[in-house]
């Protein structure tokens, strides 16, 4: 990772009320360019939203963000370069679900969330009371508390989908980064999980950063939208901005009709 200043447009890292900023964000796996000079900001609690087709980059640009990933460019959390954060000082600034998360074998829903409390925790040391209230807030603002004792792999998607969330939440950070928060949930379940995710982020002050396929659903949670094709934003605005017909037939390769709606678009792509 390197610290150079930020290069790209609209990449002034310490300005006030910026909660994300990414500039010339570029990755590299294995040889191939999977992400592009990308920038991005996300203001202090604001949701944005990539979306883009398969294997645009959006998980890899995502994660890069989150610091899992190497990169070129620069990242900025709350003015703060993201490669000068220690780690535990990293994940109380910024908690990320990412898709599938690996589950370790047998542990209980509340043994999970309290991993979320591990940048608290001193090495070799145990949870405080601090850490065991944050875990029981959790429970309790996402509705698992009858969950709590129970194995995380005898739950549904969706409840386990909340469970996840908690322990993002548990982290306290401000910054939350939700890689298709709802790609293994029905209407109901996705609706239930966004609906949570944007009444905490009204309540704590959240930032939201996501990715998500499904562009109807995207455009009514995101206050922004960003189209990521090829590994290079190649649009970005309101959702209104971002959902044309125009744009989804150019890099979705299908033709669509895009009808207004209450909060964002509707997206329906049609038989040509
Ligand atoms: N280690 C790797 N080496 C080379 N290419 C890789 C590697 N890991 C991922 N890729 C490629 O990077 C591209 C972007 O992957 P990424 O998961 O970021 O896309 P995405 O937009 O999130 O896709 P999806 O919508 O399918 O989840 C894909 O073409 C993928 O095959």
């Amino acid at each position: 990772m390197s610290s150079e200043p930020a290069q790209g447009p609209g990449a002034t890292p310490a300005r006030a009320g910026v909660a994300v900023a990414v500039a010339d964000l570029t990755v590299r796996l294995d040889g191939a360019l999977i992400v592009d000079s990308v920038d991005l900001d996300v203001a202090e609690g604001e949701w944005v939203t990539v979306i883009g087709p398969n294997g645009a980059g959006k998980s890899t640009a995502l994660r890069a963000v989150a610091g899992l990933l190497p990169f070129q460019g620069s990242v900025h959390l709350h003015g703060h370069p993201l490669d000068r954060l220690h780690r535990r000082e990293r994940a109380k600034a910024i908690a990320v679900v990412v898709q599938n998360p690996v589950v370790p074998v047998g542990m209980t829903v509340f043994d999970y969330i309290l991993l979320g409390r591990t940048p608290y925790i001193p090495p070799l040391g145990r949870e405080s009371a601090t850490d065991l209230a944050a875990v029981d807030e959790e429970l309790t603002a996402l509705d698992l508390v009858p969950f709590a004792g129970r194995r995380l792999d005898t739950l549904s998607g969706g409840e386990r989908q909340r469970v996840f969330l908690a322990r993002a939440l548990a982290q306290g950070a401000r910054i939350l980064l939700l890689d298709e928060p709802t790609s293994a949930l029905d209407i109901g379940h996705q609706q239930e999980v966004l609906e949570l995710v944007d009444h905490l982020r009204a309540e704590r002050g959240l930032t939201v950063l996501a990715t998500m396929h499904d562009l109807s659903t995207a455009g009514e949670y995101a206050d922004r939208m960003v189209l990521l094709s090829g590994g290079r934003v190649v649009a970005a605005g309101t959702p209104t901005e971002v959902l044309t017909e125009a744009n989804l037939a150019e890099h979705y390769r299908v033709k669509v009709r895009v009808i207004p709606g209450g909060h964002g678009p509707l997206v329906v792509a049609v038989r040509s």
